[in-house]
């Protein structure tokens, strides 16, 4: 029986399956914590990976590895191959008026939509660059290579690191889903757009190699067969891999971030910023809508009532659809999508009437939840059929979130049995690699599924839509 296993560098931990290459059958897995915080010393990854994989029970049978992760997070590399400074994540919004300038030097919006897919907004690798380059330039001037967390550890476990020189440097790989969350990258082109990383950083740098969807990499120091690297992906490449999503499908994942997400035959350009144009992990496209509030805003609200998640989901369903009219915007970290990076959240509505717990349990959960459908309406707007929605991710293990899901978005909500899909995503191409067949292996992670219906309560959208532009700035902003 041969195994493969597949990562997940997450923002807020790491975890590692291994699969059976043939049925797809789960053997183990492991996981552990990464740090808090929008700046993290890539270090920490490689150390939670590490105990993630022993905690798997290690990798000495295994013959194909797979890294999926969190995308756009900037890992700067000197010559030597030592990291530069603490990697910038996705959900850090300190570049917001860098992609301002970028957005202005490009000649607007739909320039970087036409250009990269996407418009960019605080979360994409060139604007993180950018910042570098204005606000810490000797740092930027030391920048020899730029990585994304899953390259960066594919390269570790392929046995470089700091020291590994300009040899090591060019052995960097990555995969076209992950690369197409930089802002260098091109849909229309299938390469990389050195002219805008020049443009952010200020020079250019080694970009990692972009492999095909089943081309091996290197293969791994660690584990005692020398596993086969597969290219790896974005988070949410993987997740659809994991899922098997078809034409009308729609992935909703609720971890730190909210994504909606679809396999598309052909790349999206949408030049109003709502939908990035990523590409997938299976060589087509994966328009997806991303906000920074979604299972930190049930964290949030369970220890502001002093509850844990099963307290918070029983309380959100004491309360009826629509909170008697209490609205929670959850803009609790900024927000991405609509871009607003320097708002905070707001509570509206308040009355005598509203002020319970399970009122405030229930706000929070649709306020997250509207969020998404908004997401769901601008995939629609480009022209993305939305047929069926996957609910995934770590706040899909609350009833709560499963039960009020279908009445917001207005459709029935397909939920896998709760599981690891990002790493089993990427537990499926290292599969696929390791096979090298033309297509995936037949089996999808997504197991028996339930599917939870509710009536439409259109009510609950029109009242967050009605105040969801009624936010306060962050204090600390001028
Ligand atoms: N039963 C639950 N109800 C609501 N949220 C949950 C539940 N279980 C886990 N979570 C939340 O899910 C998040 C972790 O999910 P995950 O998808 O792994 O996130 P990420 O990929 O961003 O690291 C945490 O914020 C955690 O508190
Ligand atoms: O920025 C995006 C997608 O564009 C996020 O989806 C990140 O990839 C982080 O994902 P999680 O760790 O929250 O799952």
């Amino acid at each position: 029986m041969a195994l493969v296993a597949g990562i997940d560098s997450s923002t807020q931990s790491c975890k590692v399956v291994v699969r059976d290459a043939a049925t797809g059958a789960l053997v183990r897995s492991g996981r552990a914590s990464h740090p808090d915080g929008t700046e993290v010393a890539p270090a920490a990854w490689w150390d939670a990976l590490q105990t993630a994989i022993a905690d798997a029970g290690g990798l000495d049978d295994v013959d194909a590895v797979s890294v999926g992760g969190q995308q756009h997070g900037m890992v700067t590399l000197d010559e030597q191959g030592e990291v530069v400074r603490d990697a910038l994540l996705w959900n850090d919004t300190r570049s917001a008026q860098a992609a301002l300038d970028l957005i202005d030097e490009l000649g607007g919006p739909q320039a970087w939509a036409d250009a990269t897919g996407s418009v960019l907004v605080a979360s994409l690798t060139v604007t993180k660059l950018r910042w570098l380059r204005d606000a810490e330039p000797e740092n930027a001037a030391r920048v020899a290579a730029v990585a994304l967390p899953h390259d960066w550890l594919t390269w570790r476990l392929a046995g470089h690191g700091p020291g590994s020189g300009a040899a090591g440097l060019a052995e960097l790989v990555t995969d076209r889903s992950d690369a197409s969350g930089t802002g260098y990258w091109s849909p229309q082109t299938d390469g990389y757009r050195h002219d805008l990383l020049e443009l952010g950083l200020g020079h250019d740098a080694v970009l990692p190699r972009v492999l095909g969807p089943r081309e091996a990499g290197p293969r791994s120091a660690t584990g005692a067969r020398r596993p086969v690297l597969g290219p790896g992906a974005g988070d949410n490449a993987a997740a659809a891999l994991a899922l098997g999503l078809r034409p009308g499908d729609v992935a909703v994942s609720i971890g730190t971030s909210g994504v909606v997400s679809a396999v598309t035959g052909s790349p999206t350009a949408d030049g109003s910023g709502l939908v990035t144009g990523f590409a997938d992990a299976s060589g087509h496209y994966l328009p997806l809508a991303c906000t920074l509030n979604a299972s930190r805003v049930l964290d949030a609200t369970a220890r502001m009532l002093g509850v844990d998640h099963a307290g918070l989901s029983a309380l959100a369903l004491q309360a009826p659809a629509g909170a008697d009219g209490l609205v929670l915007v959850p803009y609790l970290e900024g927000e991405r999508t609509p871009n607003k990076p320097d708002a905070t959240g707001a509570l509206h509505g308040l009355r005598l009437a509203n002020t319970t717990p399970a009122h405030l349990a229930r706000a929070a959960v649709e306020g997250m939840l509207c969020a998404l459908a908004d997401g769901i309406d601008a995939l629609r707007a480009q022209g993305v059929a939305v047929e069926r929605l996957f609910l995934i991710g770590g706040g899909a293990r609350s009833e709560a979130v499963r039960r009020i899901a279908p009445s917001v978005f207005g459709l029935d909500v397909v939920v896998p049995t709760p599981g690891e899909y990002v790493a089993d995503g990427a537990a499926r191409q290292a599969a696929w690699v390791l096979s090298g067949d033309d297509e995936p292996p037949a089996w999808s992670a997504a197991g028996s599924a339930e599917v939870v219906s509710g009536e439409p309560a259109p009510r609950v959208r029109e009242q967050y839509a009605a105040v969801r532009e009624l936010t306060a700035t962050r204090p600390d902003v001028t």
